[in-house]
């Protein structure tokens, strides 16, 4: 299989990334995390896991060189076995008279000094050494994941599974909506999906994974490094936490047939059957009673159903979206704008939605011009940030998976091209608009619903820049998933080389809250987007300001 096809691929990606992550275990002695670089968030975009495949040969390459030496030493080894039990045999018969020899004599204390000093030696693991100091040098070079990415990846895939309704049972066959995409995930691989959720005290995803590794291992029996009892203490305590104490307490009763001496077990099954008994009490005294676990397991489901229920996922998973009357309003035309470079070489223009307008541009950045922009952002990728509202720090948050960077005009003409162009699909001046932000969506990559001006109670948001609020996006989409409005009930499923363009502002220069949107989670494929955020400086004269029509077509 092809990098490109594995990492268009989130359950193999997850794999990979399990993967070396036992590796790591494998050389954790020597393996000491202190480069900065090491800890880049590999998950949070597609084309830097693609080092991870590299990384991935480069050590099965040295576990392979590890074998074949050890197997060489091994053939020695067993000679000299075979050889002091022969000797051992011929000495039984008659150990005076072989003793009387003194060859014989001369050649027992040699085996057992000189001799035994190498075979001693050569039982020590003196490779492992030399196999991590070659590591610990290649680890200038080649790019590891960390517990961080462990996790990301972990969740993205609970993220596709909640977003795209992916049952369990099919995801674990490598489906992905009915399509077979890769390999099956193993009982040992949903234990650590199972295992990741629990750390994130996602107990809900615990249940369903752990649910999963335990159907797996019926079948798996001899193929598992996890036991049975593992699985069942994850399942049996996230049950507990999700309410369901009885079921907890039978999945411990299971457990502790398996592995009787189980302390903890027995201390939970204790606790469970104590539970059980106060609630029956409490029942009987006072109705239901509404206790702590249940309140965690009502939060716990409810936030998922809830979340599952928005209109932000139907429309990722194309459920919901403009009635048919709004969709006979669009139109779509050839434009010059009153531009003179326009009137020879009109822009095909297409209504997505009329109020507030967002318009698509199809086709408009070339293949050639794409692959450039690609190759200047990749060297130069870092984690996409949100802006705190408290603090008004840039950080990492959960709700925005992708790395950017951002091009200058000067770099290339091709970037120099690319915004002039959208000078021209605009009318608006580009003179105060920001760099072109180039992204690569990560595993399951994704930016929940957002506004991209900055709100009235975001005061510092854009003070540095000097050229006032966001006052339009325009959003060349190369590849990927959907960017979704859930309060206008439009997805823009992209196309390579289209471009979207909405004001965020109304003229009156306040936020149009209408054009709250997101990027879906990409389910398969390696989505790179562009943004230029053109600013309200500059456009007085192209969009006056204009107080009283804040919900005009074109506001
Ligand atoms: O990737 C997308 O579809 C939308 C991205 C976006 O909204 C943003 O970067 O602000
Ligand atoms: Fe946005």
């Amino acid at each position: 299989m092809s990098p490109e096809l594995i990492f268009k691929d989130p359950i193999l990606v997850n794999l990979l990334v399990m993967n070396i992550w036992n590796w790591k275990f494998t050389f954790f002695l020597l393996y000491t995390y202190c480069s900065r670089w090491i800890r880049s968030e590999l998950y949070t975009a597609i084309v830097d896991l693609e080092e991870l495949l590299k990384t991935e040969a480069i050590l099965a390459e040295t576990l392979q060189n590890y074998i074949s030496q050890q197997e060489t030493k091994l053939v020695i080894l067993k000679k000299q076995a075979a050889h002091y039990i022969s000797e051992l045999e011929k000495a039984s018969k008659d150990p005076t008279d072989y003793l009387a020899n003194p060859i014989n004599a001369y050649l027992l204390v040699k085996r057992l000094t000189s001799e035994w000093k190498n075979t001693e030696n050569l039982m020590k693991n003196d490779l492992y050494e030399e196999i991590s100091n070659n590591l610990t040098a290649l680890r200038e070079n080649i790019k590891f994941p960390t517990d961080e990415d462990l996790s990301g990846a972990a969740i993205a895939l609970t993220r596709l599974q909640d977003t795209y309704n992916l049952d369990t049972e099919s995801l674990a066959r490598g489906e992905l909506n009915g399509v077979q995409y890769s390999t099956k995930l193993s009982s040992d691989d949903c234990f650590e999906l199972g295992r990741q959720s629990y750390n994130n005290k996602d107990f809900y995803h615990t249940v369903l994974w752990m649910q999963e590794a335990l159907r797996k291992h019926e079948t798996e029996q001899n193929e598992t490094i996890i036991s049975k009892w593992e699985i069942l203490e994850y399942l049996a305590y996230s049950l507990y936490m999700l309410g369901n104490v009885h079921k907890a307490a039978e999945l411990t009763e299971e457990l502790l047939i398996i592995f009787p001496d189980h302390e903890r077990a027995k201390g939970n099954l204790e606790y469970y059957k104590t539970h059980l008994q106060k609630n029956r009490h409490h029942e009987k005294k006072k109705g239901d009673d509404g206790e702590d676990d249940k309140e965690k397991v009502t939060d716990q489901l409810d936030s998922f159903t809830l979340e599952k229920r928005s209109k932000y996922e139907m429309l990722c998973r194309g459920e919901t979206g403009m009635t048919v009357r709004e969709i006979s309003k669009l139109k779509c035309r050839y434009t010059h704008k009153n531009n003179p470079f326009l009137l020879i070489a009109p822009l095909k223009e297409e209504d997505a939605y009329l109020n507030p307008r967002i318009l698509l541009y199809r086709k408009i950045i070339y293949p050639n011009e794409i692959e450039i922009i690609k190759n200047k952002a990749k060297p130069r990728l870092q984690r996409a940030t949100v802006q705190n509202h408290q603090t008004g720090e840039q950080e990492p948050a959960h709700y925005r998976i992708s790395k950017s960077a951002w091009l200058k005009d000067t770099e290339d003409p091709v970037i120099a091209n690319v915004r002039r162009r959208v000078e021209d699909m605009t009318s608006l001046t580009v003179t105060t608009a920001e760099e072109l932000q180039v992204v690569n969506y990560g595993i399951g990559g994704h930016y929940e619903p957002h506004f991209d001006f900055a709100r009235e109670e975001e005061k510092n948001a854009f003070k540095s820049l000097g050229t006032g609020n966001r006052i339009a996006t325009m959003s060349d989409v190369a590849q990927g998933g959907a960017t979704v409005f859930p309060l206008l009930d439009v997805a823009l499923w992209p196309e390579r080389g289209s471009a979207a363009f909405w004001f965020n502002l109304h003229t009156s220069g306040m936020g149009n809250y209408l054009t709250r949107h997101a990027a879906c989670p990409v389910l398969q494929g390696s989505k790179w987007v562009s943004n230029v955020w053109l600013h309200e400086y500059g456009q007085e004269f192209v969009r006056p300001c204009r107080l009283e029509d804040a919900n005009t077509l074109n506001s």
